[in-house]
């Protein structure tokens, strides 16, 4: 596998889970991440296996869903691949980066810092837009670069939303569980976009902030998918403000903005595990 090393193979659900890991030039960085290959995506098979990007939430590597989402499940049937990447650069030694569970090491917020020190490799928005994949669908020929959907968790569910919206095409739908919809007004992506590009930069801020994408959007007609659980305690603290990115999206008379409050659900991965089968089914719905 050109510049990509296995470190383990595992079975899951008829399929393999990859752990694998690379060199990454946006990051600087020696990268983990997994990927699920449902059964019968071998290199030989006549038909490409669509793609599925699962992006994980604060303090996650690749393993927290590979693990415990339930992901596999869904894709299995489905015969979807799961990418799973990990959520910021590793080992950079720069000061600060593993001081805080939501800042730096495990929180990258999908952004390409353009703040000193950070500049120098927390890259993720690139690292996940366009240097990933191009590595991945390289060593893995029988996936479909084609055919990618993108969901996540959290910071992740911010990361699936910003992209999706930030590059309208680039994937066949999205969905998020708990997202973090709008972060340039939580204290979460205050502190994260602080840091990542400066207090005085607020345009950029809002060019990663989900809310305020939706009201430029003129893309396709959405079709988005939001799971949200009522006893998600970041979700009681105003850390992902659902209400404003809906209220966004009638305000700009966008339909297509499906929020399901789920009642009683948390923030961990007991929800995705419950609804990994829907968000596999609403990308199946675009990717087959
Ligand atoms: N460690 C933080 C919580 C961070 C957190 O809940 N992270 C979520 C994503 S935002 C997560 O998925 N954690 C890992 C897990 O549950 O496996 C705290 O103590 O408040």
């Amino acid at each position: 596998m050109s510049g990509v090393t296995e470190k383990a193979r595992i079975a899951s659900f008829g399929g393999k889970l990859l752990k694998l890991s690379h060199n990454a030039t946006t990051t600087r960085c020696e990268m983990s991440f997994n990927l699920y290959l449902p059964p019968g995506a071998t290199e030989s098979s006549a038909a490409k296996v669509p793609v599925l990007i699962y992006l994980s939430g604060l303090t996650c590597t690749a393993e927290n869903c590979s693990e415990k989402g339930f992901f596999q499940h869904g894709a299995s049937k489905k015969g979807i691949a799961v990418l799973y990447p990990d959520t910021s650069p590793r080992g950079l030694n720069i000061e600060g980066e593993n001081d805080a569970y939501d800042f730096g090491s495990g929180a990258g917020f999908y952004v390409d810092a353009t703040k000193a020190p950070y500049d120098q490799g927390y890259n993720m928005y690139s690292y996940v837009t366009e240097e990933l994949p191009e590595v991945v669908f390289k060593a893995f020929p029988q996936l479909d670069a084609s055919r990618v959907s993108i969901t996540g968790h959290s910071m992740g569910g911010h990361g699936a939303l910003t992209l999706f919206l930030r590059n309208p095409g680039k994937y066949k739908s999205v969905s998020a569980f708990a997202p973090i919809t709008n972060p340039i007004n939580c204290p979460w992506g205050q502190k994260a976009f602080n840091g990542y590009f400066g207090e005085d930069q607020q345009e950029k801020w809002k060019e990663h902030d989900a809310t305020e994408l939706l009201k430029k959007w003129n893309g396709p007609e959405l079709d988005i998918l939001i799971d949200v659980g009522t006893g998600d305690n970041f979700y009681k603290q105003g850390q992902l403000l659902p209400e404003n990115f809906q209220a966004a999206a009638d305000a700009a008379g966008l339909k297509g903005v499906n929020i399901r409050y789920q009642p009683d659900y948390d923030h961990s991965y007991y929800t995705m595990a419950t609804f990994a089968d829907d968000h596999i089914e609403h990308a199946a719905k675009y990717l087959k």
